[in-house]
């Protein structure tokens, strides 16, 4: 059995760090046995490998150092200098300090991570609404480069690309400067990230044309709200969740089974991988698959069959099925798609791109369909049932696996009086907002819903107590810090929060609910705008 299910940021901080670990290590060696040339030119190749994997994996705190530490190199090396080394010394010590904290981070294995996003370019001419901007996406855990000239832009766009570029119209100094830098991007094919466009003041309707030439769907008058351009980002940018499909695949032979794992890995998919068909089900309800490939013809039973067994479970009634097997009469496979309900069939040996074509056309038609079902419409969050069934699903796997698990909900402070003075439609806005921070701020293995009107609920699985009090406290402090905007004024919002973690001897979901219900209402009473975690001693 294969899982390729690895989060993204362990191999992040490990491969930057391991590379980093490496370099400084060397640099000891030959601190010790004495510089030349040579020396110089080894390092520089491995500063190198740590440029390339802290860009490929988006690690800004190496990469800054990093580069730094290859113009040190480049310039010794071109001089042949090997005697006043103090700046690279002092690049190197620099480079160590973060290494010790990435490690650090890697020892807290149970400690939710923060995601790490590309970051933001802001091309602003005013650099003090940029600042004010960036601090207001920090809260949401985007990290901001502020550009203020072509020259810096355009420096910054061969070392990383953004998750999203926030172009002034008239960055460049002329009008529609900044529209034309971007359809210049696009003219020489190196435009792959959104752009969103700013103009300070009214623009022509001439002006708005050439920004949607650009291919760029959003623009925005005099100010930005920080949860438009993420939801812009989430919809548009490289980050998007279009390829992010969890697959099950069962397949008897290893060496397909083998095959097809390294194919969805390519493709960027998270994969499981089984070859024995008894282990189907509890694997179905452990992975929580969006999509299963079954191999047609197994010992003990038949694709067609499991797929009977599969679809007889309310939950998994409407997930795509793709059958696989040596069969190219189309008779036969029109046959056993009907008898197994499955979706697509394909032929082996397996064409790559089309095993991952069918994945992806299978999978978004199906989440969009289940989005319907299962999700919030104001908010995209899980809805009140879905959260709670996947509270079950979360419990039952702790308990099998013996990990912990924590159980929050948020309720926003006086949310009543927020649409009482702003109105209803500003309310649904901080509605949206606290539920764009949370999807920011919390990781991808955390299910997150909209429980009611203004409150949200968060499975924090593998989190033991004390974490989760952590990540909530860390929350609200930054959510707090948001400028909500109704018109010209800005106003803050906060929230209280109720944990509870899941005890040896809890059975049902429903305790975990309560008991944060509880909490929840404790920190209510304790005067709002706090975290608490539920103690039986209350
Ligand atoms: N804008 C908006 N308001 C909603 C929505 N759902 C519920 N509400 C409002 O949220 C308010 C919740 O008010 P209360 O339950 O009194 O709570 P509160 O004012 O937040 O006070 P505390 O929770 O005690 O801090 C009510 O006025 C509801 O009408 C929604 O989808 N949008």
């Amino acid at each position: 059995m294969t899982d390729t299910g690895t989060p993204r940021n362990t191999s992040t901080v490990s491969k930057a760090t391991t590379q980093s670990r490496r370099l400084i290590s060397t640099w000891q060696s030959f601190n010790k046995s004495g510089w030349n040339t040579d020396n110089l030119k080894q390092l520089s190749l491995i500063n190198q490998r740590l440029i390339g994997y802290a860009e490929r994996y988006q690690d800004e705190d190496h990469l800054t150092v990093a580069q730094a530490i290859d113009k040190i190199l480049t310039q010794l090396i071109d001089s042949e200098q090997t005697q006043d080394l103090e700046t690279l010394t002092q690049r190197v010590r620099d480079l160590a300090k973060i290494t010790l904290r990435k490690s650090d981070q890697g020892n807290a294995s149970s400690t939710p991570q923060l995601k790490l996003r590309k970051p933001i370019y802001l091309a602003i001419l005013d650099t003090n609404y940029a600042e004010k901007l960036s601090r207001q996406l920090s809260y949401f855990g985007l990290q901001c480069k502020i550009l203020s000239t072509v020259n810096e832009l355009e420096q910054h766009l061969r070392i990383t690309q953004p998750s999203i570029l926030v172009m002034d119209v008239d960055f460049a100094g002329d009008p529609d400067s900044g529209i034309a830098f971007v359809e210049n991007l696009s003219s020489a094919n190196t435009l792959n990230f959104p752009v969103s466009f700013l103009s300070k003041g009214r623009s022509s309707l001439e002006t708005r044309l050439k920004a949607i030439r650009t291919g760029s769907k959003s623009f925005y008058l005099d100010s930005i709200d920080p949860g438009r351009l993420i939801e812009h980002m989430d919809t548009e940018g490289s980050d998007s969740q279009d390829n992010d499909y969890r697959v099950l695949v069962l397949d008897d032979s290893r060496s397909q089974a083998h095959f097809i794992d390294t194919t969805l890995k390519k493709a960027k998919m998270t994969a499981k991988v089984i070859t024995d068909p008894m282990l189907i089900l509890d694997t179905l309800e452990e992975f929580q698959p969006d999509l299963v490939i079954l191999d047609m013809y197994m010992p003990g039973c038949t694709g067609s069959e499991l797929a009977n067994i599969i679809r007889q479970h309310e939950k998994w009634v409407s997930m795509p099925i793709i059958f696989l097997s040596a069969e190219d009469d189309i008779n036969k496979q029109l046959q056993a798609m009907s008898l197994g309900g499955g979706d697509d069939f394909l032929t082996k040996p397996i064409n790559p791109d089309y095993l991952i074509r069918t994945i992806r056309n299978r999978g978004k038609r199906a989440k969009s369909l289940l989005a319907l079902m299962v999700r919030d419409s104001l908010t995209g969050l899980y809805n009140h049932t879905h959260t709670l069934h996947c509270l079950e699903s979360a419990v039952q796997n702790a308990q099998r696996e013996n990990t912990s698990l924590c159980f929050a909900m948020v309720d926003i402070d006086h949310f009543k009086k927020v649409n009482d003075t702003y109105g209803h439609p500003i309310g649904d806005k901080v509605i949206k907002s606290l539920s764009l921070f949370l999807r920011q701020r919390l990781r991808k293995s955390d299910v997150i819903g909209r429980y009611g009107g203004e409150e949200f609920a968060v499975v924090l699985p593998n989190t033991a107590a004390t974490d989760a009090v952590m990540i909530m406290n860390e929350i609200l402090a930054k959510f707090r810090k948001i400028a909500q905007s109704a018109g010209d004024t800005d106003f803050f919002v906060s929230f209280s929060c109720g944990i509870a973690a899941l005890s040896p001897g809890m059975e049902e979901s429903a305790n975990l609910s309560e008991i944060a219900d509880k909490a929840l209402y404790e920190a209510k009473h304790a005067g709002r705008n706090c975290v608490r975690l539920y103690s039986s001693a209350n």
